[in-house]
């Protein structure tokens, strides 16, 4: 995302509607396995306490040979050992959001829920990035004008996915009147498509950097180089 300087108009968060099922099945194969469920934990640890009340109750404890200390940590797990990411990704899913996204950026999509693509309504093609097209868009419920931004996926790789990842909980965390702010995310349970949603920005420094009419003072011109 380019420094993008003039703010005007605030999104509300977003989700799509679209059923991309085959695509969104191969996606979540190839960034792993993001089971939601904590089923199998649960399992383990009800054998588990079985199979130690047993021995107890026959007083056979003391029968068994003696395991090394880090087997027997492994085969008697702690009930607070259980898998607080995998219950996030369980809540996310079930709230909407494609297991393939919970699983490479869960935490940056805490405290939200996916908009749907057809609560907004594309206006025109406004700029192009490594791998994205961004879209000005009015969206439907607020009325406002905001900025889509279409992340392209090259050939399902998990890298794209990653620094598209790496992208959103960068910008989640920034919060900075300089940087435009991500104000959520346009996609749904099944669909591989992704839109960020963007406050729209009039200008960017690029475009008025080329204005003949625009003449920056020397502190901005200092400032936008820190930048
Ligand atoms: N919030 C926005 N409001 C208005 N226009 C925007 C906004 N975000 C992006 N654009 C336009 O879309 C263009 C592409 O933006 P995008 O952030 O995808 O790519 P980039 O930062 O230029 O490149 P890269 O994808 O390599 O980071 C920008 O140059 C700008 O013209």
């Amino acid at each position: 995302m380019g420094c993008v300087i003039s703010r005007e108009v605030q999104s509300g968060i977003v989700s799509e509607v679209k059923e991309e099922k085959g695509l969104s099945a191969e996606l979540s194969r190839k960034v792993g396995d993001v089971s939601t469920s904590n089923i199998d934990v649960g399992e383990v640890e009800i054998q588990n306490g079985e199979k130690q009340r047993e021995k107890e109750e026959n007083g056979s404890n003391d029968e068994q040979p003696r395991k090394a200390r880090g087997e027997r940590r492994r085969s008697k797990p702690n009930p607070r050992l259980s898998n607080p990411p995998k219950n996030l990704r369980g809540e996310q899913v079930a709230a909407g959001w494609p297991p393939w996204l919970t699983a490479v950026c869960g935490e940056a999509l805490s405290g939200w829920i996916p908009r749907k693509a057809d609560t907004f309504e594309k206006i025109d093609k406004i700029g192009q990035g490594t791998y994205s097209n961004v879209y000005k868009a009015k969206d439907m419920l607020t009325g406002k004008i905001v900025a889509l931004k279409k992340v392209r996926f090259d050939n399902l790789e998990p890298e794209s996915v990653k620094f598209m990842a790496r992208e959103i909980i960068i910008l989640r965390r920034l919060d900075h009147p300089n940087v435009v702010k991500l104000e959520g995310l346009v996609t749904s349970r099944m669909s591989l498509s992704l839109y960020l949603v963007f406050d729209y920005m009039v200008h960017d420094l690029a475009g008025l950097a080329a204005s003949p009419e625009i003449k920056f003072t020397e502190p901005q011109v200092r400032s936008s180089l820190f930048e």
